[in-house]
């Protein structure tokens, strides 16, 4: 109120040209780090009342509406608790997630860059997050705090097309195109509990995880670098959707430590893939005649937790648990359903924090692991990203970074 009020009382103001995405000044209108420059006499003066944002020179009330939450905060307000988002609300465009197409094209060229600034936000600022009337979080502005820009997955610049065949002819191209999972090495049930389903998203499925990612990580609640309780950095880029995790607390909160913004809603699309992954999961657990119920090996889940990660190429993650989700979860093994889309990693997996005593696997771009029922509490972590090892068509058509995407399911 005081902001709008100081807004109707000055008698000038200029909308400032900034260089920064327009997501990411939804994410500090999200995060009420709003500012406007006061024109006086003609010359500007930094005040703490300034919107920057890439608008040109705009009006009083064009500034005043650009006070109102961003339609992302407004739809995380009314997702909130639910699986449900409404992609259209991103201005995101959804393939068909769910078939099952092989992608194996390896990518030869090197692509440049390992990220951009990873001080994003976050511990340096005091958690003052306030509630608006209508429900919305946002953060009050602290003097001196050391925002920067989200991390954006993708590389920036125009592709060129005529490089590009279509979708449909780079699909065409590939090798083993529809085959059966059953049919393609490497995968299957590793252990109890334990599936994997190799390159079991479609080109066209990833390509719009990809950008669906990149789109809402741009946003409020988006990408950015967490710690852990005692100061050390992940060496990874992690977006939460649906409810946030915190390494540094190990609890699910309804809002990211980053920017006080509610965690974006889980694409429905994503959420379809999962459940269909784990059906196929059954399926093949169901091939071993001595099961009676395959639920009992790999129970279902609805998720409504999504942990994104992004590694570049010298991004890992040590050994770990996931048994931060409620007792409940975990007791029933509910499962971990993991995608990777990307750049290949070495994932290992066992009963013990031991490297030395782990198995190991590489997940390809497209595939999809598994973890419940008895291995619900393996140790698992990344030790390597395997460089210029994503599919090529991949990368022409979302110049993501040189890396690797992985986005885990759970049900808290
Ligand atoms: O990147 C991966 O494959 C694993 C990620 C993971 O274990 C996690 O986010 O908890
Ligand atoms: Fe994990």
């Amino acid at each position: 109120m005081v902001f709008m009020y100081r807004l109707v009382k000055a008698k000038t103001f200029r909308l400032v040209t900034s260089p920064v995405p327009v997501p990411y000044i939804s994410r500090q209108i999200c995060s009420g780090l709003l500012s406007i420059r006061k024109m006086n006499g003609g010359k500007d003066s930094a005040s703490e009342d300034s919107i920057s944002g890439r608008a040109n020179s705009t009006s009083l009330w064009g500034a005043a509406i650009k006070l109102r939450p961003s339609p992302d905060c407004i739809d995380r307000r009314e997702c909130r608790g639910a699986v449900e988002t409404s992609s259209n609300s991103l201005g995101v465009r959804h393939g068909s997630f769910g078939k099952r197409r092989s992608m194996i094209d390896l990518r030869s060229e090197q692509r440049s860059g390992d990220g951009n600034s990873s001080k994003f936000r976050n511990k340096n600022i005091p958690a003052r997050v306030k509630r608006s009337k209508s429900g919305q979080s946002y953060r009050k502005p602290d003097e001196g705090a050391n925002h920067v820009a989200p991390f954006d997955i993708c590389l920036s610049g125009s592709r060129d097309s005529t490089v590009l065949k279509s979708l449909q002819e780079m699909e065409e191209n590939q090798e083993n195109v529809e085959h059966p999972i059953e049919e393609s090495g490497g995968q299957g049930v590793l252990r109890p509990g334990m599936v994997l389903l190799k390159r079991y998203i479609s080109l066209g499925d990833q390509i719009e995880m990809v950008k669906t990612c990149r789109e809402i990580g741009l946003g409020p609640g988006g990408f950015y670098r967490p710690g852990y309780k005692n100061g050390a950095k992940l060496r990874l880029q992690m977006m939460c959707l649906g409810l946030n995790w915190d390494p540094e607390t190990r609890k699910y909160e309804d809002q990211s430590p980053a920017d006080g913004c509610k965690p974006p809603c889980i694409p429905r699309k994503f959420n379809q893939l999962v459940e269909t992954a784990i059906q196929d999961a059954h399926g093949l657990l169901g091939k071993d005649c001595t099961l009676s119920n395959v639920e009992d090996m790999l129970p279902a889940m609805s998720p409504d937790i999504c942990i994104v990660n992004f590694y570049t190429t010298t991004g890992r993650l040590g050994l770990h648990q996931d048994r931060d989700e409620s007792s409940e979860s975990l007791d029933k093994g509910l499962p971990v359903v993991s995608f990777s889309v990307g750049d290949s990693a070495e994932f290992l997996y066992g009963d013990q924090r031991d490297v030395n005593k782990a198995d190991k696997v590489v997940l390809e771009s497209g595939d999809v692991l598994i973890f419940g029922g008895k291995s619900r509490h393996i140790f698992h972590g990344v030790t390597s990203v395997i460089p210029d090892s994503a599919p090529k068509a991949l990368i022409e058509e979302t110049r993501l970074r040189p890396g690797r995407l992985n986005l885990t399911f759970r049900q808290y």
